[in-house]
């Protein structure tokens, strides 16, 4: 969609069943272990976005072959079973942190001379703790712009045998992934300590479960140290990609908003993804939820408004930026905290919530790390949202319009990181 902006008229309500698309976190995880592994894998279902498309064209320019089956999600990985083949490669990967900051990790530790790049916003999303992480293995690693941030340029590693290294894990869990995802191409035992509090945690779960499909477990020691054996990934066959947890945040919260009953179909109560946990926050704010083994259910029931709630969205970071719209139809001020990084994502989320909830008249304190929102009496009608190129600002403030009043989103095509085909799917479920 290529559009300026898009116009959601005043909804009345929502209800419908809605299929969700892969899994972004598994998607881009499951490529590249399939990439890395012995073997051949058949990846089902696999998200078709921006963020995916980059990861796959990365693995092609490296040297992995892949092909996608004809009409359909489904692709065939042939796994290259240790380091990728190619060793001169500037790979594109646009906004993408799953592909950029687990391929950093990758390249840097597989012999060749790589650079990195991304979108301008990619250049100003930090990654110095997995580079400080990947250099006490002896990875040669260079910032080509500020140091600390993306573009870099990788030299072949020069391996110690090292037999730890410590990641700080307060500003991404993706660094910790990253070096997780990495560890295996070592040919040893290796032990990760974390250092500081560690955010995010259940990516890093899905991180582990994914490794254990792929043939390596790692030894967890709560959250400060994890050891990875001397193992080599191995396909598993097939894995067939969940629906999209995060991107369920919207079709439930729906539900709530509408006073309707919205179901999702492609994750539930067998989920390894954390984000499913913002079904309980809803649940919190008084919506009724149900959950099936592949599917979630959401409803208002009896309650005719959301209760307001304070709630650690630590757990849930991005389904979290959807409570803050619901925060809009509850009966009083609703905090959440502990989402500093919030700050260092597609845009400053913090900050651009704050911007565009007043736009709708609620009322709301920023804080380094948390949001505080208070609904208006009455939501303004006909604002005018910016999206910051952030595709969940665009899905979130698409959700106001079913509280009865006419929206204009910006940059609706901005959704295209996760979900291009979002706005049609959306309208299916708006009354
Ligand atoms: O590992 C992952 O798949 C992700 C981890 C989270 O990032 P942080 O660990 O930076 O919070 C999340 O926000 C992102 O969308 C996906
Ligand atoms: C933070 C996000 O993405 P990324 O994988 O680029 O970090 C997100 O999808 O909300």
């Amino acid at each position: 969609m290529s559009a300026e902006y898009i116009d959601l008229p005043a909804a009345k309500g929502a209800r419908g069943s809605v299929r969700l698309p892969g899994s972004k976190s598994i998607s881009n995880r499951v490529l590249l272990l399939a990439a890395l592994a012995e073997g051949t894998t058949e990846v089902k279902a696999l998200l078709d976005s921006d963020d995916t498309r980059v990861m796959l064209e990365a693995l092609k320019q490296l040297g992995v072959g892949w092909s996608r089956r004809e009409g359909s999600d489904d692709y065939r990985v042939a796994g290259i079973g240790g380091v990728f083949p190619v060793k001169q490669a500037e790979l594109f990967l646009g906004n993408a942190g799953t592909a950029f900051r687990s391929l950093s990790a990758a390249c840097a530790l597989a012999g060749g001379d790589y650079v990195l790049k991304g979108v301008p916003r990619m250049h100003e999303r930090p990654i110095g703790d997995l580079v400080d992480a990947v250099r006490q293995l002896g990875a040669q690693v260079e910032y080509l712009g500020n140091a600390g941030f993306p573009p870099l340029k990788m030299a072949p590693a020069v391996l110690e045998e090292v037999a730890e290294v410590t990641v700080k894990g307060s500003v991404s869990s993706q660094y910790l992934t990253g070096i997780l995802l990495a560890a295996p191409l070592l040919g040893r035992e290796v032990t990760v300590k974390v250092d500081g509090e560690l955010i995010s945690k259940p990516y890093v779960e899905i991180t582990l479960n994914l490794m254990k499909r792929f043939g390596v477990t790692v030894q967890k020691n709560g959250w400060e140290s994890f050891v990875v054996p001397a193992v080599k990934y191995k396909s598993p066959g097939s894995v067939e990609v969940e629906g999209d947890a995060s991107s369920a945040s919207y079709f439930l919260a729906a539900g709530a908003i509408g006073h309707g009953q919205t179901r999702v179909e492609g994750v539930g109560r067998n989920s390894i993804q954390g984000d499913v946990r913002f079904a309980e926050a809803l649940a919190r704010m008084g919506a009724e939820i149900d959950f099936g083994a592949n599917w979630i259910q959401c409803r208002l029931g009896c309650a005719d408004k959301l209760h307001a709630i304070d709630l650690d969205c630590n757990h849930i970071p991005d389904a979290a930026m959807t409570l803050a719209i619901l925060a809009l139809f509850a009966d009083g001020t609703t905090t959440l905290r502990n989402i500093a990084s919030w700050r260092v994502k597609e845009t400053d989320r913090i900050a651009a919530m704050a911007t565009e909830l007043r736009k709708v008249g609620a009322t709301v304190e920023e804080g380094a790390d948390y949001i505080k929102v208070t609904p208006p009496a009455k939501l303004v009608a006909n604002a005018v949202i910016d999206t910051y190129d952030d595709h969940r600002m665009a899905m979130c403030f698409s959700l106001v319009s079913l509280g009865g009043v006419a929206i204009r989103i910006n940059d609706p095509g901005c959704t295209a990181k996760t979900f291009p085909t979002y706005w049609d799917v959306f309208k299916g479920i708006a009354q």
